[in-house]
């Protein structure tokens, strides 16, 4: 079954609608618009049990006489829902009746492989029960031989007849249960056995002594436990995804001595009827406006979901709307409904859903009228597994279109029907090849016979890449990328949609907004002669874009951004999925952005062009705007600059200007920077920015030698940093800016941001960053960067505390190992009166910067030595960019000139050894030691100049 191939046509409702809709959603049924107006007056009686709440509508409690109903829903987003009819059948004298039929003995089955005996009696009927991993051969359901349990189906289906999807399913199976005393019981366990109709609820009935039903999620925090004490005649319906996300037992209880006999009814595929013939049709219009099963959405909670499985939900018809239009009731409807009551709504949202339906086969019609197909030919699909990082592969039989229905710039797509092979037909029943099947298959392939009717048949887009086809296994890698891509994005949709559920439910927010996402499963299809395509299901409909791959944020949808910086956050700040685009929330075609020493496996392997890295990241978080989704999802704030939060709307940049900004970063030189005209801004008065705290340079002493460092410096954690670092060197290369008109001074360089980002990465410990901002507080002109930003001295009175700031950041990047800083450091501080300390800290980080120099110099010999000898002559460095690092990375801004060598600086200490420092622990041993070392080292040196 193609059970992985969902296309939806969703109807988009307004963004500002949504809260709304997350409030109802998440006490449905009580607040549903319809069970709002569809209900009827409290009944008298105790009141609903813990954790139940709402009550049904009037309708379905009439069939029932004046019993109370509630229901509870087990999730945030109540896609897992109980019902609780009390009272609904009492046993009367039908209990001896049916306790007498109790089989001799007790109940039998496997626990791990070994044989248990069960503290209860059981007996099914209708179907054989497949069980603890056996089967209990089944009593015919009858009315001559069980005309107890007869008798309940009989009720159970005028219930049955209240909910239109159910009202056709025959629930004749049952399981019944004889407890004799509170030592008899059930243990946890989920009804979720093959072959049952998948989401259509289970009912289970209730006889004799009062039990505790006992209702608890599989996975602790995906949903509530719920315990209701279910007494002679009450009725639990388990509806929506109850199975898949709770299990449910009758706990042993000392303190019961009563007997109690449970009958639980289930739907088995196999005993549904045939379709009528508008059933039938019904279920065509929903296949042919997507292509997918009735079951299939059963599967999916749609029919599940809230009350749906009493009333066709206008939520549910939307659902099917071709186009996304707004779909909601009419006044008229709405006041309708007030007066009168259920059957008119269903039937009237039935109506709308069957139109909306109808109008999409129209269309899907129309856009397969003139598939010209080719002759069937076998393929191979590929399809990928995130989990095992691997390919699988499945034979299939395909149509191409004989033309191409759609271009794009670089692709273009051809209709494909897609029929995968049912192999019961093909083989034999044991799996090996039947003989005459393999001649059909033969047959088939030669065109000699129709395409098997019980094979599935899709309908899909097969995509190629126009220009690189013919360069087959270029292109074959390509098609696979994009199938990489979009797996992974669909996995890290799956990812969202969880955390979404999950802190609706334990924020108590709701969803705020968020929707839930998907991304159209892909795969290869290989065709003979290693012709690929890629191929993915055919969706109609509204196609819009949410962001692109150079930041441009599109729309006022907040579900698609918050899922890009999800990616983000949820991968370690390793990748990035954005381009989010599709037709409501089924996406297709993203691009990941991601570092390439950070992701392993295929995705690591898959194609470069598309992928900005840190570039790609920085747009993004520079354009993205927190929203309630971020919120709710607890994902962290990335700071903006008060400018940024004041002038940039998220509409305000053009994506021109971002998609320039991403291209140029390859091939162009950066642009002029942007004329700053005679802008100048002191580095204090700066909005946003305080360094107070930094201008006490005497931090740096904390850090003591560089050398003392715990292993290297780990730039791991610095994703973010080097972020803001890129964002700084957008604003400074003009490539990025704020909205002039809002800020009322055309063509002027935004340098208050940049300077917030710098001061934002250094705060995280970039290096270059200290080392930037180093430079913008220093009393020198910095041409290559920020020329604009003046340090202390000209505007400040306090010089000193200038220094002190740019000692302290030099101190602070030289503790992280850069080496620049560590002379510069030293340079810095030889200049002025220093303290013993200071200049034991200047000799060992002028030690410090000798030795790393050293250690590269011979790295690079030893490396041109080896290319020598490799007589290596290609010149690889064809102009790389550096996906994982910010373009200033390892820049130096200036500090690079400290007038220190390798060989100098190792004199230099030695000399403070022998002066200043000569009091230090072994100072003169040190002093000899180090001149030796530059006399050593300065020899061949000096040999090699000349
Ligand atoms: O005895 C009960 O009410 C529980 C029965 C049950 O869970 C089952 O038959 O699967
Ligand atoms: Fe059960």
């Amino acid at each position: 079954m193609a059970k992985d191939q969902v296309v939806l046509e969703l109807s988009s409702e307004e963004e500002t609608s949504e809260p709304q809709r997350a409030k109802r959603r998440r006490v449905a049924p009580k607040d549903g618009p319809l069970a709002r107006a569809l209900r009827g007056a409290p009944l008298p009686g105790p009141g609903p049990p813990p954790g139940f709440s709402a009550e049904l509508p009037a309708k379905v409690k009439d069939v029932m006489g004046a019993n109370e109903a509630f229901c509870a829903s087990l999730d945030a987003s109540a896609d897992s829902w109980v019902l609780l009819l009390r009272k609904w059948l009492p046993s009367g004298e039908l209990f001896e009746r049916l306790w007498n039929r109790h089989p001799p003995d007790l109940g039998k089955g496997k626990l791990f492989g070994k044989e248990v005996t069960f503290h209860r009696y059981q007996q099914s009927f209708g179907a054989d029960y497949a069980f603890s991993g056996q089967t209990a051969h089944a009593h015919p359901l009858t009315r001559q031989d069980a005309p107890e349990v007869w008798h309940v189906l009989q009720q159970l289906q005028k219930l049955l007849a209240l909910a239109p999807p159910l009202k056709d399913r025959n629930y004749g199976a049952c399981l019944v249960n004889w407890y004799d005393g509170g030592k008899h019981s059930m243990g946890f366990h989920s009804d979720d056995e093959r072959g049952l109709v998948a989401a259509a609820p289970i009912f289970a009935i209730s006889w004799g002594c009062t039990r505790t039903f006992r209702l608890a999620p599989k996975k602790a925090g995906d949903g509530h436990k719920v315990d209701v004490e279910v007494h002679d005649g009450d009725l639990i319906v388990m509806g929506g995804a109850c199975q898949r996300s709770h299990k449910h037992a009758i706990p042993a209880s000392a303190k019961t001595h009563g007997r109690r006999i449970s009958l639980t009814f289930r739907c088995f595929q196999s005993q549904q009827p045939g379709e009528s013939k508008k059933q039938k049709h019904q279920r065509a219009l929903l296949q042919s406006c997507c292509p997918i099963s009735v079951d299939q959405l059963q599967a999916r909670g749609f029919f599940g979901r809230h009350d749906s499985t009493w009333l066709w939900r206008p939520a549910l018809a939307a659902m099917f709307l071709p186009a996304p239009r707004t779909f909601s009731l009419s006044e008229e409807t709405k006041a309708s409904i007030k007066a009168r009551g259920t059957s008119k709504v269903a039937s009237a949202a039935k109506e709308k859903l069957l139109r909306a339906a109808r109008k999409a086969r129209q269309q899907i019609q129309s856009q397969w009228r003139d598939f010209q197909p080719e002759d069937p030919k076998l393929a191979t699909t590929r399809r990928y597994d995130v989990e095992t990082d691997g390919w699988v592969e499945e034979q299939v039989m395909i149509q191409l279109d004989s033309k191409a229905f759609g271009k794009g710039a670089v692709r273009e797509c051809f209709r494909m029907k897609e029929v995968r092979l049912d192999t019961r037909l093909f083989s034999g029943e044991g799996g090996s090849p039947h003989p005459r099947a393999r001649l059909s298959f033969a047959a088939v392939a030669a065109g000699l016979m129709e395409l098997p009717r019980s094979s599935r048949r899709t309908l899909w887009v097969a995509k190629r890449s126009i220009e690189d086809h013919h360069r087959k296994i270029m292109h074959r890698r390509e098609c696979e990328t994009d199938v990489i891509h979009q797996t992974f994005a669909k996995h890290y949709a799956e990812l969202f949609n969880q955390e979404v559920h999950r802190q609706a439910l334990e924020t108590g927010l709701g969803r705020c907004g968020a929707h839930d996402i998907d991304f159209l499963l892909t795969h290869v299809v290989e065709l003979p002669e290693r012709v690929t395509f890629s191929a993915e299901a055919f969706v109609s409909g509204e196609y819009l874009k949410h962001n692109t791959n150079g930041g441009s944020i599109i729309g006022a949808r907040t579900t698609p951004q918050a899922f890009s910086y999800f990616t983000f956050v949820k991968s370690g700040r390793r990748l990035m999925i954005v381009d989010i685009q599709g037709v409501v929330d089924l996406y297709t075609d993203p691009v990941i952005h991601f570092l390439p020493s950070k992701v392993s496996g295929k995705l690591a392997g898959a194609d470069m062009e598309l992928n900005f890295g840190i570039r790609g990241f920085a747009l993004f978080l520079w354009s993205h705007r927190r929203n309630d989704v971020d919120q709710l999802l607890k994902l962290p704030v990335f700071s903006l600059s008060p400018h940024e939060e004041k002038y940039l709307e998220p509409t305000s940049r053009t994506v021109t200007q971002l998609i320039e900004a991403t291209k140029s970063r390859k091939s162009q030189p950066p642009p002029q920077q942007a004329e700053g005209g005679d802008l100048v801004l002191n580095l204090h008065e700066i909005p946003g920015v305080d360094l107070s705290d930094w201008c006490d340079w005497h931090g740096a002493f904390a850090h003591r030698s560089a050398r003392a460092r715990s292993g290297s410096f780990d730039r791991e954690d610095l994703v973010e940093a080097e972020c803001h670092m890129e964002i700084a060197a957008m604003y400074h290369e003009g490539r990025i800016t704020l909205r002039e008109e809002d800020r009322g001074e055309p063509r002027r360089p935004e340098v208050e941001s940049a300077v917030f980002h710098v001061v934002e990465a250094a705060r995280q410990d970039l290096p270059e960053a200290l080392m930037a901002l180093a430079r913008l507080a220093s009393q020198e002109e910095h041409p290559g960067f920020l020329p604009q930003v003046l340090g202390a001295s000209e505007t400040n009175a306090d010089d000193s505390k200038g220094r002190s700031l740019v000692l302290a950041l030099l101190g602070r990047a030289a503790t992280l190992g850069a080496k620049h800083a560590m002379a510069a450091l030293a340079a810095e501080v030889l200049r002025g009166d220093a303290s013993q300390d200071e200049l034991q800290l200047a000799a060992d980080h002028l030690e410090e910067f000798a030795m790393e120099t050293l250690e590269e110099l011979r790295a690079k010999e030893a490396k041109a030595a080896e290319q020598e000898e490799s007589e290596e002559e290609e010149e690889d460095d064809e102009e790389e960019v550096d996906q994982e690092h910010n373009s200033l990375h390892r820049r130096s801004f200036g500090w690079e000139v400290h007038g220190f060598d390798a060989w100098q600086a190792l004199r230099r200490v030695a000399e403070l050894y022998e002066g200043p420092l000569k009091e230090a622990p072994d100072a003169s041993k040190r002093a000899a030691e180090l001149r030796q070392l530059s006399q050593d080292g300065a020899k061949p040196a000096e040999e090699k100049r000349s």
